[in-house]
C-alpha cells in the first residue's frame, strides 16, 4: 500500500513550528511527515535554481537538533525548479522533479529503511540516503562478499567463463604479495602501500579496507574500465568494502556468500594451499566476524550458500537473471523505471532475498529455530 502524505509548503505544519528560522519554508521546500518527524525537502531559492537539501524537524515540537541537517548518503539529485514528494511504505520519500529529463526525474530519499537505521546507529545522528530511480537489476554492478575461502573467486571465474561478454571483473588494488599464478593487472593491481595511500588521498578509490593485514581497494578507474567495455561489473570485496559501496552512489546488487559450515570453510582455505598457517588462522578468525556482519540487515540483498558448487552457481545465475540467457554485453545499462515503489513495493531491495537456504544460512539469519550454529 502506498501512503501518500504530501503536505504542501505553507500548509498547517508550517504554522505548528515554534522556531521561526526553522519553520519558514525555504524556496520550494516540501514538508513530509514520517512518524514523529517532518522531512523538509527542497532548498533555498537562489533566484534561478533550487537545490534539493534535506532538513528534519520534530513533528510535535517543530524544533530540530542543530540546523536539522542530516548526514546525506548517496548521490544527491541536481537542483530543479520544482518537485513533488510522496511518502512510500513509511520508510522512503519519492521525489519527482517536474522540470528534469526523464532519466533524472524520479528519486527516492530513504528515511527509515533498515540500511538508514543501521547507519544512524553507526554515525549517531540523523541519516538519509538518496537513490535514483531503480535500474533493472540485470544491469547493476554486482558486489560479492563473503569470508576468505568460501568460493567467491571460483563462482566469479565460472560466471566470467560462461558469460565473457556480459561480465567484467573490477581489478582491485592490493598491498599483499602476488600468489604463484596471479598476474598483475589481471587478478589484482599489486601495489606498494605508499602508492596506494597517496592514490586514496587523491580520491582515486571508490572504497578501500584493511583486510587480513593488507590494504585492498576498488579504484574508480577499475569500475569505469568495465563499464566502458560495455560489461556488467563484478566486485569481489570484503564486507567493510561492501558497506562503503552501499553508502556510495554506485547502485549495485549485493550478494553475500556463506559456507555450509565453518569446518568446510577451514577445509577449503587449507585445501587451496595459498596461505601459510599463520595467515589461515587470521583469515578464519576474521571469517567469524564477517559471517556475523553478513547477516547485518539492509547490507546484502542476497544470501547465497555455497555448499554444492554446481547448485550454488545455478542459484547465482538465477539471482542475476541469467538462466537461459545468452552471453551479451549489458552496459550501458538499460535504465528503466521500476514502477514497484509507486505500486507500493520497495524501490530497491533492502530486505534479504534468500536463495539456497540450508541449515547454515538459516542459523546465520536466525529465521528458524536454530540447529546448532556452525560458527
Ligand atoms: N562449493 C565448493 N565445494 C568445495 N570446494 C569449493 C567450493 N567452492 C570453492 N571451493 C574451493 O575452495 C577454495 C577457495 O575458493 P576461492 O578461492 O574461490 O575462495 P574465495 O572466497 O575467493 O577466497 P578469498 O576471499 O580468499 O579470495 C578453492 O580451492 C576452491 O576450489
Ligand atoms: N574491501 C575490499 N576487499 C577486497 C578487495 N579485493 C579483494 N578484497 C577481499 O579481500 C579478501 C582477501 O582476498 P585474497 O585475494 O587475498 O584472498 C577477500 O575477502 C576479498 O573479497 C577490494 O578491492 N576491496
Amino acid at each position: 500500500m502506498v501512503e501518500a502524505q504530501e503536505v504542501p509548503v505553507g500548509g498547517m505544519l508550517q504554522e505548528s513550528f515554534s522556531t521561526e528560522i526553522d519553520s519558514k519554508p525555504r524556496g520550494n521546500e516540501t514538508f513530509i511527515p514520517v512518524g514523529e518527524k517532518i522531512y523538509a525537502i527542497g532548498g533555498p531559492d537562489d533566484g534561478v535554481n533550487l537545490s534539493i537539501s534535506v532538513r528534519i524537524f520534530d513533528n510535535l515540537t517543530g524544533t530540530c537538533n542543530g540546523r536539522g541537517v542530516p548526514v546525506v548518503l548517496g548521490a544527491k539529485p541536481s537542483p530543479c525548479m520544482d518537485h513533488s514528494a510522496t511518502l512510500l511504505n513509511k520508510d522512503r520519500i519519492s521525489i519527482v522533479k517536474t522540470d528534469s529529463s526523464p532519466d533524472d526525474k524520479i528519486w527516492f530519499l530513504e528515511v527509515d529503511t533498515p540500511f538508514v537505521r543501521e547507519q544512524k546507529k553507526i554515525v549517531g545522528t540523523e541519516v538519509v540516503v538518496w537513490r535514483k530511480d531503480v535500474k533493472a537489476d540485470d544491469s547493476k554492478p554486482i558486489v560479492i562478499s563473503g569470508p576468505s575461502g568460501v568460493g567467491k573467486g571460483t563462482l566469479i571465474s565460472q560466471l566470467m567463463q560462461e558469460f565473457p561478454s556480459t561480465f567484467g571483473f573490477s581489478v582491485s588494488h592490493t598491498t599483499r604479495a602476488p600468489r604463484e599464478k596471479e598476474k598483475d593487472g589481471v587478478h589484482y593491481h599489486f601495489t606498494e602501500m605508499s602508492t596506494m595511500e597517496k592514490d586514496i588521498k587523491d580520491g582515486k578509490f571508490l572504497e578501500f579496507a584493511s583486510v587480513h593485514g593488507n590494504l585492498y581497494g576498488t579504484s574508480v578507474a577499475a569500475v569505469n574500465a568495465v563499464k566502458d567495455a560495455g560489461k556488467r561489473c563484478i566486485l569481489d570485496i570484503d564486507v567493510q568494502g561492501a558497506r562503503l559501496v552501499r553508502a556510495s552512489p554506485l547502485d549495485a546488487v549485493f550478494i553475500f556468500v556463506c559456507p555450509p559450515s565453518f569446518e568446510e570453510l577451514e577445509k577449503r582455505l587449507r585445501g587451496r594451499g595459498t596461505e601459510a598457517e599463520e595467515h589461515i588462522q587470521k583469515r578464519l578468525k576474521n571469517a567469524k566476524a564477517e559471517l556475523e556482519e553478513g547477516k547485518s540487515l539492509g547490507l546484502f540483498d542476497y544470501m547465497l550458500e555455497n555448499d554444492d558448487l554446481k547448485t550454488c552457481y545455478e542459484t547465482l545465475k538465477k539471482i542475476l537473471g541469467l538462466n537461459g540467457n545468452i552471453d551479451l554485453p549489458t552496459y550501458p545499462s538499460r535504465l528503466h523505471l521500476d514502477a514497484s515503489p509507486i505500486k507500493g513495493g520497495a524501490p530497491r531491495k533492502t530486505g534479504l532475498n534468500m536463495f539456497a537456504i540450508d541449515t547454515f544460512a538459516e542459523n546465520l539469519l536466525n529465521i528458524k529455530e536454530p540447529h546448532k550454529p556452525a560458527c
